[in-house]
C-alpha cells in the first residue's frame, strides 16, 4: 500500500498558549471542522461528531492524545500536544523537537501575558516557525491592535497581520482577509456555522488598505523579483503573496497574525488554511541529524520514504484500551507491523506489534507508516522517551542522550498499603516516561526517594502522583543531593577482632584510599598476592566498602570519585568469615575517609534568566546574594538574558522571588552543570543539618 498523502502535504504542528488563552477550545474546534470535512472510512454525520463533543465536554476531558491526526484541504495534519507546564523537563524539549511549526494562541483581551512571553521565548529558542491566532475577539475588552503591538513591545516579535477583525466584543462578526481583500462573515455562532465571502464594509475600507500594504511590503522583502515588480507598481497576486508569507514563516522573518473566537466558532477555518498555507512540511524542515550507530560519525536522515527507517519516541502514555503506548515520529523510511527494529539508544531489538493512528474520536489500526507520520505503538518492551527506533541494518541514533544528574531529592511516604501499591506502579511508569526522573530506596530509613533535576521538576511529578494516580502520601521537603569526596591519599590498617567465647571473628585489612579522577566514581581493586586475604572473603570486603560509599562520613551523602585498593591483610583459620571482613572493611574505609580529608560537594546549576531590561539590576543583585557567579549578559529580542552559575541549595523558591520583583515577566531555566566543593562555612551548616 502506498502513503495517503505526499510528505509535502503533511503538517506536524503544535498549539502553544498560556493557560486559559483557549488552547483546548481551539484544538476542539479544529478537530470538529477537520472531522466534518473528512470521512474516516466510517460515516459519522455532523450530529454524531457533535454528540461526541458534548460528551467530552460534559465529562470535562478533552484532547488527551499526545498527537491527533486530522485532514484539511487534502493535507494530513498531526496536532502535537505541547505540555502546559513550561519548565525545563526533557518532555517539553522532546515535544518541541518533533513539531515543525506552531500556532501561538493569544487571549484577545489579555494580549501578551507573562506566560505567553515564556511560551514565545521558548519557541524562539527552539526556532519554531509560527503563526499567531488572537482568540477571544468576542470578549469584552478584546483589542486586536493592542495584541499586535504587544507582540512588538513585549517579545520583540515581528507581527504582520493577515486579517483584521470586523467588529469587536459582542459585535465581532468576522474578519477581513488581507490577501484576498474580502470580508469573511460567519452566519451566527453555532458550532459548524458556515461563512460567506463579502465585500469589505465601507467603514473598514481604509484600514484594510493600510494593513494590506504593510503585509505586501513585508512580504516582497522575501523575494527579489517580487520586490522589483512591486517597486514598478505591480502588487503580487494572491498565490504569490501566500508563497512569500510561507517563506517568511520558514525563515522566521515575521509572524503572521490571524484572529477569531474559537468559542463562538469564528475564524477556525481560515486558521486551518493558514496552517496548510504557511507552516512547514517535514520536507521544508529538512534532514535530521543523527549519529551512525556503528561508526559513531555524524550522519543525517532525509524526510523521505527512500531513506533508511528511523523514528524518535517522544511521549509514553497509558491508554485505557491497549495499555502503554509510545508516540513516535517517523523521520525517514517506512515501517510495517511485524517488522523488527532496533532501539539504537539502548541497543535492544523490538518488534512492531500494533500501530495506531489517533484521531479525534476514534483510533485506527494501521499496518504501515511512512516518513512524516506520527504513530502510536502498543506493546513495545523497553522504549523510553527520547529513544530512537530504526532499521537494524542501517542504524542511527537521532539524539545523543545526555541526562543531567538528578540533583534534588524528596522523600515520599504512602499513607496506606493501597497507596504503597499504587505508588510503585505509578513510579515505574513515570520513570519510563522521563529518563531524568529517578527513584531509589533509602537503605537506612527504607523511605522511597524521588530524584529529579530541580524543584519544579519534582513538584510536577508529585502533582501527577496525587492527581492522576490518586496516591495519598506524605511528601518531605526537597533536599539537595550533596556528595562527599576525598582530598588526599590515606592508608589504613584495621583489625576487627572478637575472640572471647563462642565462635570468634577475625579480619585484618590494609587499604589505600585515594582520590579518583572526577567522574570515575568508586573503584575497588584487590592487590592481594599470596593469599593474605583468601579469595572467598573479597566479596565481604567489597560489601563493606559499598555500604560506606553509599553513605559517607561527613553527613551521610554518597561518596564519589574514590579509589580503594586492598593491599594486605590477615585471616584466622577458624574465626575469619566474609562477615568479619565486611565489618573490618567498613570501619577501615570510614577511618580512611576521615584521614583523607573528606569534603562536601554541592551541585552547581547553570541558570539562564530572561528578563525585561528594567529588572536586570534586581536580577543580578539577587543572584549575587545567592552565591551566584554571573557569567555573562546578552540580548534576545528585547529581553536581557543573564547567565550565571548558582549553587542549587540557594535556588529554592527562586521562581516566586523572580516573579515577585519582575511583576511576573521574568522567567528562568536551570540545569545541572557540575559539582563543586562546598565553602567551609556553608559545609558546617550542612553537616549540622544532616549529620
Ligand atoms: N469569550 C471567549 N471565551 C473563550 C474563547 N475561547 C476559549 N474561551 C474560554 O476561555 C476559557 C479557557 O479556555 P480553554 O480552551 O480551556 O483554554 P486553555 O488555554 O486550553 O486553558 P488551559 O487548559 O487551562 O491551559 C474557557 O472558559 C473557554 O470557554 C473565545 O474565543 N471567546
Amino acid at each position: 500500500m502506498a502513503r495517503s498523502h505526499p510528505i509535502e502535504r503533511y503538517r506536524n504542528f503544535g498549539i502553544m498558549a498560556h493557560i486559559d488563552a483557549g488552547k483546548t477550545t481551539t484544538t476542539e474546534r479544529i478537530l470538529f471542522y477537520t472531522g466534518k470535512n473528512h470521512k474516516l472510512g466510517e460515516t459519522h454525520d455532523g450530529s454524531a461528531t457533535m454528540d461526541w463533543m458534548t460528551q467530552e465536554q460534559e465529562r470535562g476531558i478533552t484532547i488527551t492524545s499526545a498527537a491527533t491526526t486530522c485532514f484539511w484541504r487534502d493535507n494530513r495534519l498531526n496536532i502535537i500536544d505541547t505540555p502546559g507546564h513550561v519548565d525545563f523537563t526533557i518532555e517539553v524539549e522532546r515535544s518541541l523537537r518533533v513539531l515543525d511549526g506552531a500556532v501561538c494562541v493569544l487571549d484577545g483581551n489579555q494580549g501578551v501575558e507573562p506566560q505567553t512571553e515564556t511560551v514565545w521565548r521558548q519557541a524562539d529558542k527552539y526556532d519554531v516557525p509560527r503563526v499567531v491566532f488572537v482568540n477571544k475577539m468576542d470578549k469584552i475588552g478584546a483589542d486586536f491592535y493592542r495584541c499586535v503591538q504587544d507582540i512588538i513591545d513585549r517579545v520583540a516579535g515581528k507581527p504582520v497581520c493577515l486579517q483584521i477583525p470586523i467588529g469587536a466584543e459582542s459585535d465581532f462578526v468576522g474578519v477581513i482577509d488581507l490577501i484576498k481583500m474580502k470580508a469573511i462573515v460567519w452566519n451566527g455562532e453555532a458550532l459548524g456555522a458556515s461563512y460567506e465571502e463579502k465585500d469589505i464594509p465601507a467603514d473598514l475600507a481604509d484600514k484594510a488598505v493600510e494593513y494590506r500594504s504593510k503585509l505586501v511590503e513585508a512580504a516582497v522583502e522575501m523575494d527579489d523579483a517580487a520586490m522589483e515588480a512591486y517597486l514598478e507598481g505591480t502588487e503580487p497576486d494572491a498565490d504569490t503573496l501566500r508563497r512569500l508569507v510561507r517563506t517568511a514563516v520558514q525563515r522566521r522573518a515575521f509572524h503572521p497574525v490571524l484572529c477569531g473566537s474559537a468559542f463562538k466558532n469564528k475564524g477556525v477555518q481560515p486558521l486551518l488554511d493558514a496552517v496548510v498555507d504557511f507552516l512547514p512540511s517535514p520536507v521544508d524542515r529538512g534532514a535530521v541529524d543523527g549519529i551512525d550507530f556503528k561508526t559513531e560519525e555524524p550522519t543525517t536522515r532525509n524526510p523521505s520514504d527512500a531513506d533508511p527507517f528511523s523514528m524518535l519516541a517522544f511521549k509514553i502514555m497509558d491508554d485505557p484500551f491497549v495499555g502503554t503506548i509510545t508516540f513516535c515520529r517517523i523521520y525517514s523510511g517506512k515501517i510495517e507491523t511485524g517488522a523488527s527494529v532496533l532501539n539504537s539508544t539502548r541497543d535492544k531489538k523490538e518488534r512492531v506489534g500494533r500501530m495506531l493512528l489517533m484521531h479525534a474520536n476514534n483510533r485506527e489500526d494501521i499496518k504501515e507508516a511512512y516518513a512524516g507520520d506520527i504513530v502510536a505503538l502498543a506493546g513495545l518492551k523497553d522504549v523510553r522517551t527520547g529513544d530512537t527506533l530504526c532499521d537494524p541494518a542501517q542504524a542511527v541514533i537521532l539524539e545523543r542522550m545526555e541526562f543531567p544528574e538528578p540533583v534534588i531529592t524528596i522523600a515520599i511516604e504512602p499513607k496506606s498499603k493501597a497507596d504503597q501499591e499504587k505508588l510503585g506502579l505509578a513510579l515505574s511508569k513515570l520513570a519510563n516516561e522521563d529518563p531524568s526522573f529517578r527513584v531509589s530506596t533509602d537503605q537506612e530509613s527504607g523511605q522511597t526517594i524521588l530524584k529529579g533535576m530541580g524543584e519544579l521538576h519534582l513538584d510536577i511529578k508529585v502533582d501527577i502522583l496525587k492527581r492522576t494516580y490518586k496516591v495519598d502520601a506524605n511528601i518531605g521537603a526537597p533536599q539537595v543531593a550533596y556528595r562527599e569526596t576525598l582530598t588526599k591519599k590515606a592508608e589504613v590498617d584495621y583489625t576487627h577482632k572478637k575472640q572471647t567465647g563462642g565462635t570468634g571473628q577475625f579480619a585484618r585489612v590494609k587499604l589505600v584510599i585515594e582520590p579518583n579522577e572526577t567522574g570515575k566514581g568508586f573503584e575497588f581493586e584487590s592487590k592481594i598476592v599470596g593469599g593474605a586475604v583468601p579469595k572467598e572473603y573479597i566479596p565481604g570486603v567489597e560489601k563493606g566498602l559499598n555500604s560506606v560509599i553509599g553513605s559517607g562520613v561527613l553527613a551521610g551523602f554518597p561518596v564519589v570519585d574514590v579509589k580503594v585498593s586492598l593491599i594486605d591483610g590477615a585471616f584466622h583459620e577458624v574465626d575469619s568469615s566474609a562477615l568479619a571482613f565486611e565489618i573490618a572493611s567498613r570501619a577501615a574505609l570510614r577511618e580512611g575517609l576521615q584521614k583523607g580529608g573528606s569534603v562536601l560537594l554541592e551541585p552547581i546549576m547553570k541558570v539562564e534568566v530572561v528578563t525585561p531590561e528594567d529588572y536586570t539590576g534586581s536580577v543580578i543583585g539577587d543572584l549575587n546574594s545567592r552565591r551566584g557567579q554571573i557569567q555573562g549578559q546578552d540580548m534576545r529580542g528585547n529581553a536581557v538574558v543573564i547567565n550565571a552559575m548558582v549553587p542549587l541549595a540557594n535556588m529554592f523558591g527562586y521562581v516566586n522571588q523572580l516573579r515577585s520583583f519582575s511583576q511576573g515577566r521574568a522567567n528562568y531555566t536551570m540545569q545541572f552543570d557540575h559539582y563543586e566543593q562546598v565553602p567551609s562555612a556553608v559545609a558546617a551548616e550542612v553537616q549540622a543539618k544532616y549529620a
